[in-house]
């Protein structure tokens, strides 16, 4: 599967947002090794603490499931600029995802750019700093 098509698949995503508060939609869509698609979208709450971001989203629905091996995520948001993950989706990208997985930001206009999960993160707290 092509970016650009998980980019599309994150788009649809993108639609089934609950955002009363923010009124921010956003979309992700996970792919597996195995080439299966998780999608997810954001999610919040009138406790703003308990806010799941679509990256989250989609990657917990994967692991729940028991896809552990990923290959990319694809993330789109209605935003200036591709949307940049919160540091709590960078931080959960770090334990479950390879350091060098391809994430794809992007924008409903279109702008993509490519990073990886250890470029989002560096210098990552693990389970081997305890
Ligand atoms: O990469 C991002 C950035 C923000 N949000 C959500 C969280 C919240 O619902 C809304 C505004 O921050 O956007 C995501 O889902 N992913
Ligand atoms: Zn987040």
């Amino acid at each position: 599967m092509d970016d650009k098509k998980l980019v599309s698949l994150a788009r649809g995503a993108m639609q089934m947002a609950y955002v009363p508060y923010s009124h921010f939609q956003v979309g992700a869509a996970l792919l597996t090794k195995s080439g299966k698609v998780f999608t997810g979208c954001n999610i919040e709450n009138a406790a703003y603490s308990v806010c799941n971001c679509a990256e989250r989203t989609a990657i917990f629905k994967a692991f729940s499931e028991g896809e552990h091996d990923y290959e990319a995520i694809a993330v789109i948001a209605d935003s200036r600029r591709p949307v940049p993950p919160c540091g709590a989706c960078r931080q959960v990208m770090s334990e479950l995802c390879p350091r060098d997985m391809r994430v794809i930001l992007s924008n409903t206009e279109g702008i993509i750019e490519l990073t990886t999960v250890a470029q989002l993160l560096p210098g990552a707290f693990v389970s081997e700093d305890m």
